[in-house]
């Protein structure tokens, strides 16, 4: 096999971003023990580079350094936070395209997604960088003679990140601005298959004067590294984004040094057509909600729930708009799938394709012959899906879209909220009682009427269920890293107005 470092340093503007170390305490580090693994480009299986897996007493280390660090970051004028948050920000912004590169390479997204991807990963900053302003208190009526109540808000501590490959930079930015705007120094493990952006975001905190210690980048073997963040006291807050099996993992391992825990787990969405619905309109928008990202999206349309007296047609314009969509290496012009993330992945794809076919689902379209790689998938259009099978009942982070048909409103609720997940649901409809009546049903942490973008800074992103605990983002993202601390000041003497 061939690196591809060599050849992507030289196709950077800045080669410096591309970094195949971890950053702990403000140093480019090696792994002690010599472990190292290989990441590769999952579109051609080519080695992009290689990581250290540091020893347990170098996470250790970072948590030392990040403990050192707190008492000074903590200490800046909220402004100054924000200063160097949103410088951050515009040096993010100054090297997008370099970041879509590194992004298309090690997670295979098509470029022009990736683009998008960074554009929506520096807005966490500079919202956060906002926020790090308006972290109020409050004055509390004091029911207590001579004495003032209120609360002050404070940093929780230092805070634990492990993050996806699917989104490898803005699932880092979303809880990472938030944590330093908030004054806590910033431990991430980001996915192995996708490090190279989260040292780019290191390289670049490191250039906007975020201190040594403040933003750490540890790499290991994931259950080992996890483990020690986990069981470490001093790390008082954990942020996980990815699957519930690991999340509920992270929970239990966290349990013994009771931290605060934000969980951003899997997400099984249903995107509901109601029988008012034009019908190509409706599979048009359906097309975009699943097929982001290859279907590797927690908010992919994995279930959608079709009324009946329009089924046929839905389906109709629904392959015919799945056929347009080109499959192929992300860097190609007009691609729209990239590959999957590896080839365990297509094989989980195949397997439930296969399973919902053994139980009575009708394959509409999706040839694999026609894949162009051994990490591609082609699009998969199955209809007559039922709970039973696991395209039903598992989150399948592929491009296989599966079509049920439902005949009333009681029916859909219950078909939408007959899954553990509760992250995201999808609604398609124009009639206003219906919407009302559907969205306070559903189940879900997210309800996206008529639109299917739904994210961005401003908004609270989260599940309930098994798609986990805490929101990131929006007016109160900021409080997953924040202490309230009361306080009663006693004895002041009479007071007028106490
Ligand atoms: N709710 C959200 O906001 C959101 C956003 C993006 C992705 N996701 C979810 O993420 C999942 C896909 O991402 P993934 O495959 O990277 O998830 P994953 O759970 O396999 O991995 C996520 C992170 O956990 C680490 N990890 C893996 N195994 C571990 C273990 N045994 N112990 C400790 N850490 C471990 C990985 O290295 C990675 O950093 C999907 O379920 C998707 O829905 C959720
Ligand atoms: N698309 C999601 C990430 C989920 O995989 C987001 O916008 O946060």
């Amino acid at each position: 096999m061939t690196t591809l470092s060599t050849t992507l340093a030289k196709r950077l503007e800045d080669p410096r971003l591309f970094r195949q170390y971890a950053y702990v305490n403000g140093q480019w580090t090696h792994s002690n023990g010599g472990r190292e693994e290989a990441v590769h480009d999952p579109a051609t299986g080519e080695i992009i580079g290689h990581i250290p897996l540091l020893e347990s007493g170098q996470v250790t280390a970072a948590v030392d350094a990040a403990d050192r660090a707190f008492v000074q970051w903590r200490a800046l004028r909220a402004d100054e936070r924000c200063e160097r948050l949103l410088a951050w920000y515009d040096l993010i912004q100054a090297n997008r395209e370099d970041l879509a590169t590194i992004m298309t390479l090690e997670q295979g997204k098509p470029l022009p997604d990736a683009r998008g991807e960074v554009e929506y990963g520096a807005s966490f900053v500079r919202w956060f960088a906002e926020e790090s302003k308006r972290t109020y208190g409050e004055t509390i009526p004091s029911h207590i003679p001579n004495a003032a109540l209120g609360t002050l808000k404070e940093p929780v501590g230092i805070a634990a990140m492990i993050t996806p490959w699917n989104f490898p930079l803005a699932m880092i930015t979303r809880k990472a601005a938030a944590a330093l705007a908030a004054g806590c120094p910033v431990i991430v493990k980001p996915a192995n298959e996708t490090p190279f952006s989260a040292l780019a975001l290191a390289e670049l905190a490191e250039r906007a004067r975020i201190p040594a210690g403040i933003f750490n980048v540890v790499l290991g073997e994931p259950a080992e590294v996890s483990k020690i963040l986990c069981a470490e006291p001093r790390i008082r807050a954990l942020s996980f984004t990815g699957s519930t099996r690991v999340g509920r993992l992270l929970m239990e391992q966290s349990a013994g040094t009771v931290k605060r825990l934000s969980l951003e787990l899997g997400g099984n969405a249903p995107f509901i057509v109601g029988p008012d619905m034009d019908p190509k309109e409706a599979a048009f928008a359906a097309v975009d909600a699943k097929f982001q990202t290859a279907g590797q999206d927690c908010l992919a349309a994995n279930r959608i729930l079709v009324h009946e007296s329009i089924h046929d047609a839905f389906v109709a314009a629904f392959a015919e708009r799945m056929a347009t969509l080109r499959v192929g290496n992300g860097f190609e012009s007009d691609v729209d799938l990239g590959p999957l993330i590896h080839r365990q992945a297509v094989e989980k794809a195949a397997a439930i394709v296969d399973d919902a076919i053994s139980r009575g689902a009708t394959l509409v379209a999706g040839d694999q012959r026609q894949a162009p790689g051994e990490n591609f998938f082609m699009p998969v259009l199955l209809t007559g899906v039922t709970a039973q099978m696991k395209v039903w009942r598992e989150e399948n982070f592929a491009p296989v879209a599966g079509i049920t048909a439902y005949g009333s409103d009681e029916e859909v609720i219950e078909l939408a909220n007959d899954t553990e997940y509760g992250l995201a649901a999808y609604l398609c409809t124009h009639d206003i009682r219906r919407i009302w009546k559907l969205m306070r049903a559903l189940e879900y942490g997210m309800v996206s009427v008529n639109s299917v973008k739904m994210t961005g800074p401003p908004v609270p992103f989260g599940g309930v269920k098994q798609s986990g605990l805490g929101r990131e983002g929006g007016a109160t993202g900021i409080d997953e890293y924040l202490e309230t601390k009361y306080y009663c000041l006693g004895a002041l003497g009479s007071v007028s107005g106490s």
